[in-house]
């Protein structure tokens, strides 16, 4: 005779916590299985008390439960995690690690910190539309907008709003287009709060996205700085030293040498410039004339002024045309790499994302932070 509780705790299996994204088998979410004929009752265990997802878990579990052989009839019984419970389930998810940067020198996941030196040229539009099209090629992918002072990723992303759960003391960050993303725009009230953080308060910050928010494993972790070369991009270099940087720029010739010093600073805190990328470059007009409004060539000049004294050369990845579906995309919260994949912009910017996945996290061209002597 099949044992029916058993079958049903295997199907179980199959029921993924949307924000965990891991089976709720694994999270010991699920208690005791009973099964009496065709009829069973499974004992859910919340992480917490009102918990955004419970509805879709439930009905999950239902689905889940009623595809098995010879079951009629499912009660769910919903409860919540004692603190105990929740201690020893947000223990596990860190794998037993303490309370640690999730992603020190020996993790797998490639972090590449995407930087620009002057403001408004489009970097967290790219990075946005960047991690999604990482997603959709398959990678886990997260984001981290440290752009602590003009925070706009969650609105690019179409999760404005949107507050991060909190199991115990761990975050659990909201998943957009299948980014798990945080922002500090997350944590303020009002997405029009000016955050006036010194610089001790913004290492935390970034501290704090590190080690407290759940990212489980990762591809690849993208960061949106802010412009210039202030504390945040001093801070990531401290506390992220093997992550590759992404220099985005505009084709003005006049922005190469800003754009080049935040190359220079990564540089000088370890990490390695992975590239660079032109943004807001000609755009194609119906009658096929180009309208070059931001000039050209800003990209080729950032990419060869960082190759100055290197072994291996910067490359320009790729130029991206100005695109009224790349802004009106990031207005709506529907990135354009989804809403219109045909659109010039989005192209480039998934051939850009096709050129960082087939690149390794090699060591070539990145300090060892060795000085001779
Ligand atoms: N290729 C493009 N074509 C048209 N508009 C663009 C393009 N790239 C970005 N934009 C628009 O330019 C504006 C600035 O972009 P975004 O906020 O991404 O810049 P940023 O460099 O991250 O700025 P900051 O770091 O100062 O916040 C946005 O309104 C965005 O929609």
């Amino acid at each position: 005779m099949i044992d029916v509780a058993a079958a049903v705790r295997r199907a179980l299996d199959r029921v993924i916590d949307p924000e965990i994204r891991k089976p709720i088998t694994e999270l010991d979410m699920v208690g005791d299985v009973r099964a009496d004929a065709g009829s069973v009752t499974v004992d859910l265990r919340l992480t917490i008390v009102g918990c955004p997802a419970a509805t879709s878990i439930e009905r999950d579990v239902r689905e889940a439960a009623l595809s098995v052989d010879g079951v009629e009839q499912v009660r769910v019984d919903v409860s919540v995690m004692t603190r105990e419970q929740r201690e020893a389930l947000t223990e596990r998810l860190r794998g037993g690690r303490s309370r640690a940067q999730q992603f020190g020198p020996d993790s797998l996941t490639r972090v590449i910190a995407v930087t620009s030196g002057k403001g408004g040229v489009g970097k967290s539009t790219l990075t946005a539309n960047l991690a999604v099209a990482l997603a959709e090629r398959g990678l886990a992918v997260g984001l981290v907008d440290a752009d602590v002072f003009g925070f706009s990723i969650p609105a690019i992303l179409g999760i404005a709003g949107e507050k991060p759960t909190q199991v115990g003391d761990m975050i659990l960050p909201p998943v957009a287009h299948g980014v798990k993303t945080i922002s500090i725009g997350m944590f303020v009230d009002d997405a029009s709060t000016a955050v006036a953080w010194r610089g001790p308060m913004l290492h935390r910050t970034i501290q704090q996205f590190l080690t407290d928010v759940f990212f489980g494993d990762l591809d690849v972790l993208l960061l949106d700085l802010p412009p210039g070369t202030g504390d945040v991009a001093i801070s990531v270099g401290q506390l992220l030293p093997q992550a590759e940087v992404l220099v985005v720029t505009t084709p003005q010739q006049a922005a190469a040498e800003v754009a080049e010093r935040s190359g220079v600073v990564a540089r000088q805190t370890g990490q390695r410039v992975v590239g660079v990328v032109e943004n807001m470059a000609g755009l194609t007009l119906p009658d096929g004339s180009v309208m070059e409004l931001f000039g050209t060539g800003g990209g080729t000049e950032v990419a060869r002024r960082l190759s100055a004294g290197q072994q291996e050369p910067v490359e320009l990845l790729a130029s991206v045309p100005l695109s009224t579906g790349l802004r009106s995309g990031g207005d709506a919260g529907a990135p354009v790499v989804l809403g219109a994949p045909e659109d010039p912009a989005a192209r480039a910017i998934a051939a850009l994302a096709d050129r960082l996945a087939a690149r390794g996290r090699g060591l070539a061209g990145r300090s060892l932070g060795l000085s001779p002597r």
